[in-house]
């Protein structure tokens, strides 16, 4: 732990605010902002026009990009004791590909995964956001991007009915490779980090004990 940078990754269903708080939390520590690919996926927008069509190339692009970025990071920031932010968990991909895929596809997806998962960096904090349906999806339709603007909302609350599963302290044992991390889970319907210092320095104290922890200089308060 000593010479390797800390690593935190920010997870939770589609416009909950990750990459929001990923910026903020970047800015605070100092550390470098791992932002997934989201335009540079050629099969996203094709991908909301039908899901079963396109979900087994979206959800491969989506797991070969992020392996490649995780190995980048290990090898640029975290072997040389850099601290990375990043706005995804790699257990993202076995989130949607469990709701996109087929059963056969997602068998086979998953073996994929798991041959990868294990050589990649794994972040030592894990700050779980959620919000309620509703307020997801008023954040992505003021956020406007052209292909989510018939996002379906059975699909949003399926995402998250799903992401509670994953982080529920069993699925953590079992889904999450390496060393457990930390979990910090936050209810973001009512914060406001973007535009309310209270809120932003709820989550930084909570990051700031929990890197205390790590460290071994204090009991765990998260
Ligand atoms: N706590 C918050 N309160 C109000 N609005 C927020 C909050 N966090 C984020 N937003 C707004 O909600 C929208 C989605 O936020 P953001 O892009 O950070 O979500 P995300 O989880 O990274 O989404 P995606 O999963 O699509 O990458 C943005 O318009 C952002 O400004
Ligand atoms: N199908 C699918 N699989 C993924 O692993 C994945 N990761 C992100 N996304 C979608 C959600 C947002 O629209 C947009 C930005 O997060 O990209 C994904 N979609």
């Amino acid at each position: 732990m000593k010479n390797r940078g800390i690593f935190i990754a920010i997870e939770g269903p589609i416009g909950v605010g990750k990459t929001t708080l990923a910026t903020i939390l970047n800015e605070h520590f100092g550390y470098t902002l791992l932002r997934e690919i989201v335009e540079e996926n050629p099969f996203l927008s094709k991908f909301y026009t039908d899901i079963k069509e396109y979900a087994l190339q979206t959800e491969a692009f989506f797991l070969f990009n992020r392996v490649k970025q995780l190995e980048d990071i290990e090898k640029n920031q975290l072997n040389k004791s850099h601290g990375v932010v990043s706005d995804y968990h790699i257990i993202k991909n076995l989130i949607f590909a469990g709701i996109t895929l087929d059963n056969n596809q997602f068998h086979r997806y998953k073996q994929m995964y798991n041959i990868f998962v294990n050589d990649l960096p794994q972040p030592d904090i894990v700050i779980y956001l959620n919000s309620n349906t509703d307020v997801l999806m008023k954040r992505i339709a003021m956020r406007d991007r052209s292909f989510e603007r018939q996002m379906d909302r059975n699909y949003i609350h399926e995402l998250s009915t799903e992401y509670k599963y994953y982080f529920n302290p069993l699925s953590i044992k079992h889904n999450f490779v390496g060393k457990e991390p930390l979990i910090i889970e936050i209810d973001n319907s009512n914060l406001d980090f973007l535009n309310k210092e209270e809120d932003r320095q709820f989550i930084i104290d909570k990051v700031e004990n929990a890197i205390k922890a790590l460290e071994g200089e204090t009991a765990c308060l998260i």
